[in-house]
């Protein structure tokens, strides 16, 4: 069954006139990352690229296209997880990036840390030769005109937080049974400066492990850290339950337990796999063998040859 990668570009509400744009985004991203896996590269280099993929995307809620902050700034979050090794590496609060889930890769290959934030991973990637980029090229027309929307005296914040799909993320096993997962968010929109989400903590925005399987998480971030997301999924896996029942569980008690919605990608060592969301919305995308799985909305799943373009 191997290799698999599955790719999500956020839960939440979609509004109609973005879902295509969305659907698209991911389904490019899925056979970039796919294109790596085949080649026998491994599945770190392909969650890596998809995300990155994602990332380059103004539609998507990490990278150019990040939500803003109260004060109308980028920043953003990121995660890694190798699940042959267990190494992790993350970012958080960084605002001058173009692509956080490289940096996080680079925090995990090259430093002994699990998590750099704010100016000390600016910091860092300019001692590992990343290029800062202007926040204004991080800021669409879109993500300021909602900024601005949430800041009136009437709006509504839970409205507001549903135009737009959230964070990306994907998980793959490759052709050597090695297990990665990477995540990577602008957060919640008119977060408070400085409010680390799920993203960048293991276990929240994302989990690996080579004798388990592997999340990536997406959804109210402050619920997803409550009940640890992603390990609660791999728990039951551990249990014995299949990705797709084990996703439902997880979702379901973050629905029960603390009223949170949010949605997750999974595979097992297999190769499984399973896109859930509790959400209205979760555009997700993934690739086996010579298919393109890809849907938007609950029970959607249309399938077509990977080497027919979208
Ligand atoms: N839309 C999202 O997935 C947001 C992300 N989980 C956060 O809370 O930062």
């Amino acid at each position: 069954m191997l290799p698999v990668l599955v790719v999500h570009g956020g839960a939440g509400h979609i509004p109609k006139e973005r879902s295509e744009k969305s659907t698209a985004g991911v389904c490019s991203a899925v056979r970039a990352g796919y294109a790596i896996l085949q080649g026998g590269g491994s599945s770190m280099d392909a969650v890596v690229e998809a995300v990155s993929q994602l990332e380059n995307n103004p539609s998507f809620n990490a990278g150019c296209g990040s939500v803003l902050n109260v004060k109308g700034e980028v920043e953003m979050d990121a995660i890694v997880m190798d699940g042959k090794t267990l190494g992790s590496g993350a970012v958080s609060a960084v605002r001058s990036i173009a692509n956080p889930v490289q940096l996080a890769r680079l925090v995990m290959d090259k430093t002994s840390h699990a998590c750099l934030t704010a100016e000390g991973a600016t910091q860092f990637a300019s001692a590992m030769g990343v290029p800062t980029v202007p926040q204004e090229s991080l800021i669409t027309e879109y993500s300021r005109m909602r900024w601005k929307k949430n800041l009136a005296p009437d709006a509504n914040p839970v409205e507001c937080q549903m135009g737009k799909m959230g964070t990306v993320g994907a998980v793959a096993v490759d052709s050597d049974g090695n297990i990665a997962c990477a995540t990577s968010t602008g957060g919640m929109l008119n977060k408070m400066e400085g409010r680390v989400g799920d993203t960048p903590c293991i276990g929240c925005g994302g989990y690996a492990d080579n004798k388990i399987g592997a999340v990536s998480t997406t959804g109210h971030g402050e619920a997803i850290m409550k009940v640890t997301l992603a390990r609660v999924i791999l728990f039951h896996m551990e249990q014995g339950q299949s990705v797709e029942a084990a996703s439902d569980l997880g979702l379901a008690y973050m629905k029960s337990r603390v009223d949170g919605l949010g949605g997750v990608v999974t595979v097992d060592p297999q190769g499984h796999w399973a896109a859930r969301f509790s959400s209205l919305q979760m555009s997700w995308g993934a690739a086996q063998k010579d298919t393109l799985h890809y849907g938007l909305y609950t029970g959607e799943h249309f399938t077509q040859r990977i080497d027919v373009p979208h």
